[in-house]
C-alpha cells in the first residue's frame, strides 16, 4: 500500500500507523501536490525504517533530479512522464514507471521499454497527463502474463479499493486523491478506511496479488 502526494508530518505519522508500505512526495513543481524539498526531506527524516520513500517527478530536468536525489536519499524514484529507460537509469536508482493507461494500448509492450525498472504504476491518465486526478481506468486491462510488479492507481478509494484488488490482482495499490481532503492535505478518516478495506481485501483473496 503506497500513499502518495503526503505534505504534512501528521499525515506522514498517520500512514506509518496504518502500516503503510511506501510514501510519495510529489517532487516536481507542476503538480498541485508538489513539496517544496526542505519540507520533504524533514519529513523524510521521521520515516521509519521499512518504510520506502518514493520521489515523484515528471518530465523534470536531470539537475532537479540530481538535487532531489542528494537530499531526499529517496528509496525509489518514481517517473511519472514520458521519460524513455536511458533518461530513468542514468541516476543509477531503482525506479518505478508510471504508465499512461488513457495512451498505451499494449502494457506488456510499455513494460518491455523498462526492463531495469523496479515496478510500473498503471494510472488512468493519457501520455503528457498528471497523476492524481482520481479517475480510474478499467481495472480488467490490468494485464495478467506481465511477470513484474504492476502497482494499480488511478481512482481508488476506500469504497472500490477490495472489488479493484480481485479484479485488478495487483503487486501493490497508490492512492492520493480518495484518501485527502484537498490536494496535497490527506483525511485521516479516509487513510484509515481505506487501509480497513485493503486489508479486508488482502484477508478475503486466497492467493497472492501478483
Ligand atoms: O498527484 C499529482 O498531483 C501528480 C502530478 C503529476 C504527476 C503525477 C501525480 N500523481 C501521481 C499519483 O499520485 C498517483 O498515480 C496516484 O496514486 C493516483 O492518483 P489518484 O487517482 O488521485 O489516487
Amino acid at each position: 500500500m503506497k500513499f502518495c502526494g503526503l505534505t504534512r508530518r501528521e499525515d506522514v505519522d498517520a500512514a506509518m500507523t496504518l502500516g503503510v508500505d511506501a510514501i510519495g512526495f510529489v517532487l516536481t513543481r507542476r503538480s498541485k501536490r508538489f513539496v517544496e524539498l526542505d519540507l520533504a526531506a524533514s519529513l523524510r527524516a521521521g520515516v521509519a525504517p521499512f518504510v520506502d520513500v518514493v520521489a515523484l517527478v515528471m518530465d523534470d530536468e536531470p539537475a532537479w533530479i540530481e538535487e532531489v536525489i542528494s537530499r531526499l536519499a529517496p528509496d525509489l524514484l518514481q517517473f511519472h512522464g514520458g521519460e524513455t529507460a536511458d533518461f530513468c537509469t542514468q541516476f543509477g536508482r531503482r525506479y518505478l514507471k508510471a504508465v499512461p493507461m488513457a495512451s498505451v494500448v499494449d502494457v506488456a509492450a510499455y513494460v518491455r521499454e523498462h526492463p531495469q525498472a523496479a515496478g510500473f504504476l498503471l494510472d488512468s491518465h493519457a501520455v503528457g497527463g498528471q497523476g492524481g486526478t482520481g479517475e480510474a481506468f478499467d481495472w480488467k486491462r490490468m494485464p495478467r502474463d506481465v511477470a513484474r510488479p504492476l502497482i494499480l492507481a488511478g481512482g481508488l478509494h476506500a469504497g472500490n479499493v477490495e472489488q479493484a484488488v480481485r479484479v485488478a490482482r495487483p503487486y501493490a495499490v497508490d492512492v492520493s486523491s480518495g484518501i485527502e481532503a484537498s490536494p496535497g492535505i490527506k483525511d485521516v478518516s479516509r487513510m484509515k478506511q481505506f487501509a480497513q478495506a485493503l486489508y479486508q481485501a488482502g484477508a478475503s483473496n486466497d492467493q497472492p496479488a501478483h
